[in-house]
């Protein structure tokens, strides 16, 4: 188990089962549809004896692995984007997250210091250009839900006209900011420079996008699109199990919230992804019954490109200063989500590996496990950096083929959506992007017109 003392909370949901390990190993083996009993035996390697087996674990990621292998091959994909994350401005309060910046510190009468930032359109759109000349393929933005932020000027006039905008909807006009981010709908068309895959709206931005109004996620998400989304991020996710949600992030939108926003976008005709973070409150028994709801999910929607297990970064976050956790997830839970996700989302193709989240040698490690996919370059990084990691903001095209050639595996650079596929030429001198915009396969830094990067 990891340092959390997670029997503290008094959960309703316990990682108990009348089920066997064997059973359901079997069953995994077999390539049957697990039931969450048949997870849960699978995730804490039988609940009929307290603590991880070391041998029972083998024979869990060994299951894992062959049905990666079986599923999708032995390539190994990423994709070259950039993160733009627009502002870390925020009210909801997370308590796992040290990402935001309390909102009311940007106001322009605020005297407080403050580490944060809010871009305006010009501005992005003038970082996520740079990458495009580099040859990203994909822009991934999410933000803080900063309460000027709207979707678009009609949404800002359903908003305006509330007694009391603040109080009742969570808006404040932009002029009393020291900047403006414009609204959603400006971000996005900002961010579209010359076709770039634009990666934005998590339920919990779209929930923001629609507040005030009677407006559907569908609808939220059409407007969306039209104005230059490509897919959406199922972030926000975190454990979708509302006693969970409870402790972690009560402030969020629930479990029926997030699935319906997930819904609206595919229902729009977007492909989104979904993810997970876990290792801290929560039991073996809410990730698997956080598995079940996306389970679910794409057997009704069927446009979740990926998975991805985010594990709690937990040094500067105030779940961890309040005690409330002592750490994050152990090796052993990481090698077991990512395995017990591949078994259990028999309808998912992809299982994300987060060189981010986990460093290179435990990303690589995951790749043995069940996983398929290592990330992207991203170019910068605030959330998990914020949090207190320590695994940097990039990778480079040739670290990509050096680390994936390493464990023997075939590199491919993957458009978001999987559907466009590019195997690398290991032996090539040079390693970079093809498949983006302004792509040709110089390396990514080489053709930065930002110095400061080039230097690197
Ligand atoms: C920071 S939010 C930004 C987008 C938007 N505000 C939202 O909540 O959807 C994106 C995601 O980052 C992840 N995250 C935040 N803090 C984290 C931490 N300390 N460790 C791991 N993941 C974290 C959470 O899963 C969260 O949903
Ligand atoms: N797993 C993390 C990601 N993943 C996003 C991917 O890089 C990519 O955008 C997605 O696969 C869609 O193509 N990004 C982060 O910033 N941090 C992560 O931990
Ligand atoms: N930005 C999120 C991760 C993420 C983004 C987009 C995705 O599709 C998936 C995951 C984080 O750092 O935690
Ligand atoms: S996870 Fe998202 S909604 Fe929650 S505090 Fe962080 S930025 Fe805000």
């Amino acid at each position: 188990m990891t340092g959390a003392a997670r029997d503290d909370f008094g959960f309703d949901h316990v990682p108990e089962t009348d089920q066997s390990f064997e059973e359901a190993l079997q069953k995994a083996r077999a390539g049957e549809r697990l039931s969450v009993a048949n997870g849960v035996e699978l995730m804490t390697t039988g609940t009929d004896s307290a603590g991880i087996d070391a041998r029972r674990k083998e024979l869990v990621l060994e299951a894992a692995d062959r049905r990666r292998a079986e599923m999708v091959g032995d390539e190994v994909t990423f994709v070259a984007n950039l993160n733009n994350n627009v502002t870390t401005a925020c009210t909801t309060g997370c308590l796992f997250c040290n990402f935001k910046n309390t909102a009311h510190l940007f106001e322009s009468d605020s005297d407080v210091d403050h580490q944060g930032f809010t871009k305006t359109p010009a501005e992005s759109r003038d970082i996520v250009a740079d990458a495009v000349e580099m040859g990203i393929y994909e822009v991934t933005s999410v933000s803080g839900l900063h309460p000027a932020l709207v979707l678009d000027e009609e949404h800002r006039e359903i908003l305006q006209s509330y007694d009391n905008p603040a109080a009742e909807v969570n808006y404040k006009p932009p002029e009393v900011y020291d900047a403006d981010p414009g609204t959603y709908a400006e971000q996005l068309a900002a961010m579209s420079v010359d076709g770039v895959h634009v990666h934005s709206m998590t339920p919990e931005e779209a929930h923001h996008a629609k507040r005030g109004t009677d407006w559907t996620y569908e609808e939220v998400y059409r407007r969306l699109d039209a104005a230059g989304l490509d897919s959406a991020p199922g972030t926000a996710a975190e454990i979708l199990v509302p006693e969970v949600r409870d402790v972690i992030c009560p402030g969020k939108i629930g479990t029926d919230e997030w699935v319906a926003g997930m819904e609206g976008a595919m229902q729009a005709g977007l492909d989104v992804t979904a993810t997970i973070m876990y290792g801290h409150v929560e039991n073996e028994m809410h990730r698997v019954m956080h598995l079940d709801v996306v389970r679910d999910l794409q057997d009704r929607y069927g446009g979740i490109t990926e998975f991805v297990p985010l594990s709690f970064v937990h040094q500067n976050t105030p779940l961890y200063d309040r005690g409330l956790v002592t750490g994050g997830a152990t090796d052993d839970e990481d090698e077991l989500m990512v395995a017990v996700a591949r078994l259990y989302l028999d309808n998912v193709d992809h299982i994300q590996s987060s060189w981010v989240k986990f460093g290179n040698a435990k990303a690589l490690k995951l790749l043995n496990c069940g996983a398929d996919d290592l990330m992207g370059t991203i170019l910068s990084e605030e959330i998990t950096k914020r949090a207190g990691g320590e695994f940097g903001e990039f990778r480079s095209f040739d670290e990509y083929v050096d680390m994936i050639t390493a464990i023997g595996r075939q590199p491919v650079e993957r458009s978001t959506d999987y559907r466009t596929r590019r195997p690398l030429d290991i032996d090539a001198d040079t390693h970079g992007p093809m498949l983006g915009p302004h792509a040709d396969g110089t390396p990514l830094l080489e053709r930065s017109r930002d110095p400061a990067l080039a230097d690197d």
